[in-house]
């Protein structure tokens, strides 16, 4: 079977104003003008969907709640972000597992909200510096991915991102080589649980990716888009990750 489409996120967690509306357009630009191999996804605050929707870039949400709606201040829905344009959402990042204590069985609960709602999943799952020091890198890797994925999941509304935490933010990457070994058993996990058709499951590699690494990094087997956190944030460093796929 043939690898799936790259998916290429830029997640802006906490970062945007209205004034973002500009880069977005920029991006939207360079994608028309210039091309992409990939499907392209700007995850930002949820203040900012209704203004960056229709702009011609996918948007979705970076996280919501298990619930369709009800008492929970401060939080939005999956329905939410559907009713919004939304066709994807980001659930149990690492920032939202160590600050917000999310367990798997809450990702999982989330994950299922939102594919519930038609939309896909993106669902974060990495070692922290502790455990990659220890050597159970891919024991954490390999419960978190059986303990977040929803038992009525399916292979075209799941995507798993593999983000080490210690890599987030800090300009750190794993080798080529720690990657592909990660991402073969995310593989072979996805495969036992869908099938054949684990193999359309994209997984994304996030953590520090920047143009000037993300040809490495997009050419390693098994890695099929990118997870973008800072080099999201402007049109040009983003797109020079998008252009790997040209
Ligand atoms: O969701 C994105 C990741 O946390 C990666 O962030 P970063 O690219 O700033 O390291």
């Amino acid at each position: 079977m043939t690898a799936p489409k790259a998916l290429v996120a830029g997640n802006w967690k906490m970062n945007g104003l209205t004034s973002s509306v500009g880069e977005i357009e920029k991006l939207a630009r360079l994608v028309a003008e210039k091309g992409a191999g990939c499907d392209v996804l700007i995850c930002p605050p949820a203040t900012l969907i209704s203004n960056l929707s229709g702009k011609g870039i996918d948007i979705g949400g970076q996280d919501c709640h298990m619930a369709v709606s009800g008492a929970h201040t401060g939080d939005i829905s999956a329905a939410m972000l559907k009713d919004l344009g939304c066709n994807y959402v980001i659930v149990g990042h690492s920032e939202r597992r160590a600050d917000h204590g999310e367990t798997n069985d809450v990702v999982k609960a989330k994950a299922l909200a939102a594919q519930d709602q038609g939309l896909t999943a993106i669902i974060c799952v990495g070692e922290t510096d502790a455990e990659r020091e220890d050597g159970s890198t891919l024991d954490v890797v390999t419960s978190q991915v059986r303990g977040s994925i929803p038992e009525t999941a399916m292979a075209d509304n799941t995507v798993i991102a593999y983000e080490p935490v210690w890599a987030i933010g800090t300009g750190k990457t794993p080798t080529a080589d720690d990657v592909a070994d990660v991402h073969a058993v995310i593989r072979n996990l996805l495969m036992d649980r869908f099938g054949d058709a684990g193999e359309k499951v994209r997984i994304q590699y996030g953590g520090s990716v920047k143009a000037s690494n993300a040809a490495e990094l997009m050419s390693v087997p098994n890695v099929n888009g990118a997870l973008v956190g800072g080099a999201s944030l402007k049109a040009e460093d983003f797109y020079g990750i998008i252009a790997t796929y040209q």
